[in-house]
């Protein structure tokens, strides 16, 4: 019998503390393919998603392919998607499926079976989820993550302007505060939980207004928005001072931009990381 694997949030935290806490997003955008010269075709996508592994294996600890964007090429589309996942594992990098999945429960059941099950072609180490069904819709996942030492992140707080006609609306009772609230009550076993957020990187004003009360997640944060929607350093502290587990600020397009060389990736990578350690003060953008 092999070893049960440790649950997500103990494997993320200790490959946190390797490498680092950035999360490089897979964006296979067709201007981006435009722009490294390669075709807007699944060939096109496999060698954008190789190029990628090459530049972050071994820099960064997690990597977060945006499921829609080789989903537009149907089941080749979704066979490179599989690749990339298969050979990230094998290079010791973890995978968040970014496929914002929600639906009623069983039918929930299908997509943790997809995304969050041993032997499954599109296991990832997590996916992100969408709540709009109401929390507890997404039983079967948050299941199938614990069983299978996976986990998940729930969108709390998103990055998107329009997220705020539904996610803010309630002051303190908010939907936000009620997915945190909710989160945090999926980690209050010991050690770092599998259940994380996401929660913008640009979203700091809102964290504050609302008063999120995020110090008793006990869970991982994603916090997407950094580079190319604005966010910095300063977005960051500002959005998430005071929380103690994982925060994992995710930039895609920024980065992306600087390839297809793979060493102009490598330096976009780490000139990333090294912002986002300066100190608050020398943070870009706009809160
Ligand atoms: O769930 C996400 O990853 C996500 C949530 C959110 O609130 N905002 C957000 O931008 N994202 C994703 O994060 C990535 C951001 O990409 P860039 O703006 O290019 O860095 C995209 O893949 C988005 O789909």
């Amino acid at each position: 019998m092999p070893e049960p694997r440790a649950t997500f949030g103990a494997r993320l935290a200790s490959a946190v503390e390797q490498w680092g806490s950035l999360c490089v997003g897979v964006d296979p955008h067709p201007s981006l393919l435009e722009a490294w010269g390669l075709d807007d075709t699944p060939e096109g996508l496999r060698r954008f998603s190789h190029t990628v592994l090459d530049a972050v294996s071994g820099r960064v600890s997690v990597i977060k392919p945006q499921v829609a964007l080789f989903e537009r090429h149907g089941s080749r589309g979704f066979a490179v998607l599989e690749d990339l996942l298969a050979r990230s594992a094998a290079n010791g990098l973890l995978t968040i499926a970014d496929a914002k999945r929600g639906d009623i429960g069983s039918t929930m059941a299908g997509y943790a079976d997809a995304w969050l099950r041993d032997g499954s072609a599109l296991a990832a180490d997590a996916i992100t989820l969408s709540p709009y069904l109401g929390f507890e819709s997404l039983r079967p996942a948050l299941t199938a993550a614990r069983e299978s030492g996976r986990g998940v992140f729930v969108l709390a707080l998103t990055s998107n302007p329009e997220g705020a006609s539904v996610q803010h609306v309630g002051g303190e009772n908010s939907v936000a505060q009620r997915i945190v609230r909710a989160a945090a009550q999926e980690n209050l076993a010991d050690g770092p939980g599998s259940v994380g957020l996401v929660i913008g990187a640009t979203a700091g004003k809102a964290v504050r207004e609302l008063r999120l009360e995020l110090e008793s997640l006990n869970g991982p944060i994603l916090a997407p928005g950094v580079g190319a929607q604005g966010a910095g350093r300063r977005e960051l502290d500002a959005a998430f001072a005071g929380v103690s587990g994982v925060v994992l600020p995710n930039s895609s397009r920024e980065i992306l931009r600087a390839g297809p060389d793979v060493s102009a990736l490598k330096e976009a990578v780490e000139a990333t990381q090294n912002a986002l350690r300066t100190p608050a003060e020398a943070g870009s953008g706009t809160d």
